[in-house]
């Protein structure tokens, strides 16, 4: 994120507006100094009729400045705004693209409240500060050259002493940002586990343990924070005393100007109050800058997030529309981060309709099977892909639905869980099914717009698995993945549920964490995993 793609992402009409503003508003120096250094050319014989021309003049273009000021303010807000908007979905997207092994939801939210902010703040909003207070300057500076060229090359020279300590104190402001950032991850991912975790803490009796860890993390926190304070008030304190000095040196050269009789005081006041406009500008542009450089890391964090996601995988993954899809397994081989393998060399085919139970030892992978299957995760060797009518399928994931332990739900209507993007979906077809599987019965006719909290903190576990098979049965999913799907239902929706996986045309692979030999009579085909092989035999 650099200062050619922030150009490419505003719009070029307000900038120009905003350019304009800043020019209007870039007046006050220069309107001040007037006004001021004015007030010795009155004496006893001016007249009372000079005094209130000179008011009304004053606060004529002083509010003339004001209005400039609050158009620059408004704009600069409205672009802010856009950018803002911009980057937030620019980085939504790009989390949501991420490969599903570097999702982080703590380094996401991290990332969308914290570094999101930071940029805001410490970027987007200075660098239009930094071009304000640059045309401020400039046009004190021009203001100070006409009042005298030699009084004003020294103001204008000393006035770029403020800028030192950024320059030499840039790399350790940074340092301190990017601990800051670290520290804020590390406390978010500490409060997601406390709040996710809660009633596993709450059985184990564990809150003190976590609270004392939430204590170190906030603690850590707050110091990097503290730290980072502290350390923009030591190079700002540093850039006081160097603005000062840019005051007093080209002020003692003046004012032997005056006692030489080069110099009239007036003129000194009005270069003073005109100084005053150039040094201050330009320490803040300085100051800014700094603070600019400090956000580097972040900056280009971002930017390589949103450059190296795939975004357009999730925004053109528009389903095939599949009829019988056969499921290839070719040569397989797979072992978490490159570790040994889990399986080698396998080779399986599922034809559309059949009925597969995956069994195997805890840790076999029977799990990680499905994740292969669904393309979560990507075989080290060989491939698993589709054949549906003779053609070969690449977005397989598409085809199938996946039914949890414990299923996400979204905090919207069950009618939106329902029916996500699908279009032309009645409440009819939505009742049947939600019927079919015993649902409607417990929620009641009015299911459909009930919004069921967060989670579906509202709803038991086994409704919200069927909620999710009913889904995968209104998006007319060709393949069904169930891990112990039917785990929290009780036997009577349990056998429901069964009986519509068995009559129906799709696919249905389901791993059974308990082995249970009268299950394996309802199914076509059975997947035994052992010694990191998978055989498939019909039942
Ligand atoms: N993300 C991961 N990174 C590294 N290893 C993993 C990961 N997920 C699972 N494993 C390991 O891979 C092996 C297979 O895990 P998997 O969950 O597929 O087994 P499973 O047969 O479904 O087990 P269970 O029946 O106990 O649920 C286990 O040894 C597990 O520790």
């Amino acid at each position: 994120m650099n200062l050619r793609q922030l150009w490419n992402d505003i719009p070029k009409w307000k900038f120009l507006l905003l350019f304009i503003a800043m020019i209007g508003a870039g007046f006050d120096g220069i309107i001040m100094s007037q006004v001021f250094s004015s007030v010795s050319k009155f004496s006893k014989n001016s007249t009372l009729n000079q005094v209130t021309i000179f008011i009304i003049y004053s606060i004529g273009f002083y509010i003339l400045i004001e209005l400039s000021a609050l158009i620059k303010s408004l704009l600069q807000n409205d672009i802010l705004k856009n950018l803002n908007e911009e980057y937030k979905m620019k980085v939504i997207k790009s989390l949501a693209a991420k490969e599903v092994e570097n999702r982080d939801v703590a380094q996401s939210i991290s990332t969308l409240t914290i570094d999101l902010k930071l940029i805001e703040d410490k970027y987007f909003s200075l660098i239009f500060n930094c071009t304000y207070y640059f045309i401020l300057g400039l046009i004190s500076m021009i203001y100070l050259l006409y009042l005298s060229p030699s009084i004003a090359l020294l103001f204008i020279v000393f006035s770029f002493l403020p800028m030192l300590p950024s320059m030499v104190f840039g790399k350790y402001l940074k340092t301190a940002t990017d601990d800051y950032t670290a520290a804020n991850t590390n406390f978010i991912r500490n409060i997601k586990d406390l709040f996710q975790g809660y009633s596993v803490i709450e059985t184990y009796g564990a809150f003190s343990t976590f609270f004392r860890r939430s204590q170190d993390s906030v603690e850590n926190l707050e110091t990097k924070s503290q730290v980072m304070s502290n350390r923009h008030a030591i190079v700002g304190i540093f850039s006081s005393v160097f603005s000062w000095f840019s005051y007093m040196f080209p002020l003692a050269v003046a004012l032997i100007f005056v006692i030489n009789g080069k110099l009239e005081a007036n003129t000194v006041i009005a270069l003073l109050l005109a100084s005053d406009r150039v040094i201050y500008p330009f320490r803040n542009v300085s100051e800014y800058l700094r603070i600019i450089k400090s956000t580097e890391s972040t900056r280009e964090n971002i930017a390589s997030l949103i450059v190296n996601s795939d975004v357009e995988k999730l925004e053109n993954s528009l389903a095939d529309t599949m009829i019988a899809p056969e499921i290839v397994i070719e040569d397989l081989s797979f072992g978490y981060n490159g570790e040994e393998k889990l399986f080698s060399d396998i080779n399986i085919n599922i034809s559309y309709g059949e009925k597969v139970l995956i069994t195997g030892k805890s840790g076999s992978g029977k799990s990680t099977v499905l994740d292969l299957i669904q393309r979560v995760l990507m075989p080290n060797s060989g491939d698993i892909y589709m054949i549906d009518e003779g053609r070969k399928i690449n977005n397989q994931a598409q085809a199938m639905a996946r039914i949890q332990q414990a299923p996400y739900y979204f905090e919207l209507s069950l009618r939106d869980n329902l029916i996500m993007e699908l279009e032309g979906v009645s409440d009819e077809v939505l009742f049947d099914i939600l019927n079919k599987l015993g649902l409607l019965e417990e929620l009641g006719q009015s299911c459909l717009s009930e919004n069921y909290g967060e989670n579906g903190a509202l709803l038991s576990g086994g409704q919200k698995q069927r909620i999710e098979i009913a889904c995968a049965l209104i998006h007319d999913k060709k393949i069904l993945l169930v891990d112990e799907g039917t785990s929290s239902v009780d036997k009577k929706s349990s056998k429901k549920i069964r009986d519509i996986f068995f009559k129906s045309d799709m696919t249905v692979i389901e791993v059974a964490h308990h082995y249970d030999e009268d299950r394996k009579n309802n199914y076509d085909s059975q997947i035994e995993i052992s010694d990191k092989h998978l055989t498939m035999d019909k039942i």
